[in-house]
């Protein structure tokens, strides 16, 4: 260790930088962990519902933290980076890295900005932590970065992936599976052992590792999990075309520890703010690094996830004897999957809006995620509870499998609707109730 070097403090003071989904849930929890915590963001909206204690998305559990580690004053928020550099000790960078448009490679820009506006007013040695998901290569440039721009130049860099799920989010921060630290020396190792000793005193393993293979283990593993994903749909696929049933062969698989069962539930496939954009920039970056063909499957994992919208489309129209047009559709779900608001790349409604294209009257319901349905696609109409979606409907497509959808009774929904047909495209109900209680239900991957 360098001897000259500030040793990690007993309490590191903590800034989050961008608070989205992972950065309000990593700086509510830092402060339940019991740090000092500023947020900083650029949106002048979310910051002020957040100072005013409303978390800007569904999360659960989520608000109630938010509530008790503010009332604590553990937890502020500003957009001011002079304000967290001279607050923190360690600083997360938690901002987008969307899909760039019309390319598959990711956005960069807002990790490029909040570098770039953290670094001049750096001004005495503090760790630096990039937590957003990005393409290998992106921490060396951003340790250049921080060099050329800090005037402090001991600024260190660290790269710590999240492997959070929305919609556990709480309990994935304050639990993780591993803690991979991506770090240059035992300086930067030893801070971020610090912030992190609850979790590790609790036994959470800990992988050391560089910057690029810290960053990929984050790719790698939304890459392998979009894969298990489309394995399955993929048999899905062939399922279809032999009259087999691909809920019981996962169920089959799954027996064997080697393959497991988790993500092998096969239906309307994946989607959200992080699998889609992720294969895609992986994909990009490996193009730039000539090694295309090592994950040349990831076009077809793409594809296959892709192609079971389209599938569920036809599914649909069959039920519907070939034609869209003035039909009366119930869509349950916007969400791209259950107990999350976020309809980034949400299958729920790309399939909504393509059926909505081809002429049917489409109303949607969802729990949670109607606002930000109604601002992505305006042109759909929407429903305030499932029974005002499926009244008086052609044809029910249950297309995210909240709970709530989950636990419907076929008995009380066919007295609303006009035609009891439903297209069950996540798999989660009991086709042979369905069917006793007069539907016509159909599914992906099994008859
Ligand atoms: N959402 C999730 O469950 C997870 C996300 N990730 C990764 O974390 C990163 C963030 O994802 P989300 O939170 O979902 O995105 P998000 O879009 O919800 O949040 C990003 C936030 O960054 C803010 N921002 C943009 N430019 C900024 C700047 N220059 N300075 C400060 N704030 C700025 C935005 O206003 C926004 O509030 C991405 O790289 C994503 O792949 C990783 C694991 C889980
Ligand atoms: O990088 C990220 O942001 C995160 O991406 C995913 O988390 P998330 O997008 O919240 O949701 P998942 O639970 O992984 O589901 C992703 C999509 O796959 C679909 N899915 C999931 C499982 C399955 O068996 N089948 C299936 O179609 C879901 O419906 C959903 O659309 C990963 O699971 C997280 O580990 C990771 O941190």
């Amino acid at each position: 260790m360098d001897v000259n070097s500030p040793a990690a403090p007993a309490k590191p003071r903590i800034s989050v930088i961008g608070t989205g989904y992972l950065g309000t849930t990593h700086a509510v929890c830092m402060a339940e962990l019991g740090y000092d915590v500023i947020g900083l963001d650029v949106d002048a909206a979310k910051l002020d519902l957040l100072r005013a204690g409303t978390v800007p998305f569904f999360e659960p559990g989520l608000p109630e933290l938010l509530t008790k580690v503010q009332g604590g004053g553990r937890l502020r928020f500003t957009d001011s980076y002079a304000e967290i550099a001279q607050f923190a000790d360690v600083h997360f960078v938690c901002v987008g890295t969307p899909q760039r448009k019309g390319e598959l490679a990711a956005d960069l820009q807002y990790v490029e900005a909040a570098f770039s506006s953290l670094a001049p007013h750096l001004d005495r040695k503090v760790l630096v932590v990039g937590k957003s998901t990005v393409p290998a290569g992106t921490a060396v440039r951003m340790e250049q970065l921080l060099a050329s721009q800090a005037p402090c130049k001991d600024v260190e860099l660290a790269w710590n992936p999240e492997f959070l799920r929305e919609g556990f989010a709480v309990q994935d921060t304050l639990h993780p599976d591993r803690l991979v630290l991506g770090v240059r020396t035992e300086w930067a190792e030893q801070q971020l052992r610090a912030v992190f000793a609850p979790m590790i005193e609790s036994g959470t393993p800990v992988v050391l590792t560089d910057f690029a293979t810290a960053e990929l283990v984050k790719v790698a593993a939304n890459s392998f999990l979009a894969t298990k994903i489309s394995f399955i749909n993929a048999m899905a696929e062939v399922c279809e075309a032999t009259g087999a049933d691909v809920t019981k062969l996962a169920e089959a698989i799954g027996h064997d520890a080697r393959i497991g069962r988790r993500f092998l539930n096969a239906g309307l496939g994946f989607g959200g703010g992080c699998l889609p954009k992720d294969i895609r920039a992986f994909i990009a970056r490996a193009q730039e690094l000539g090694v295309d063909q090592a994950v040349s499957f990831l076009h077809q994992v793409d594809a296959i996830n892709l192609r079971r919208r389209a599938r569920v489309v036809d599914l649909g129209q069959e039920l519907l004897d070939g034609s869209w047009t003035d039909r009366r559709v119930a869509v349950l779900g916007a969400a791209f999957k259950p107990d999350s608001d976020d309809i980034r790349d949400s299958p729920a409604l790309d399939v909504a809006a393509a059926i909505g294209r081809r002429g049917a009257n489409v109303l949607v319901y969802d729990p949670q995620a109607l606002d930000n349905a109604r601002q992505l696609y305006p042109d759909l109409q929407y429903a305030a509870s499932a029974e005002d979606a499926v009244r008086d409907a052609d044809l029910v497509m249950l297309l995210t499998e909240w709970r709530e959808f989950r636990d419907m009774s076929p008995e009380r929904i066919g007295t609303l609707v006009r035609r009891r047909n439903i297209v069950d495209g996540r798999n989660v109900l009991d086709p042979a109730q369905w069917r006793a209680a007069g539907w016509v239900y159909r599914a992906l991957g099994r008859q």
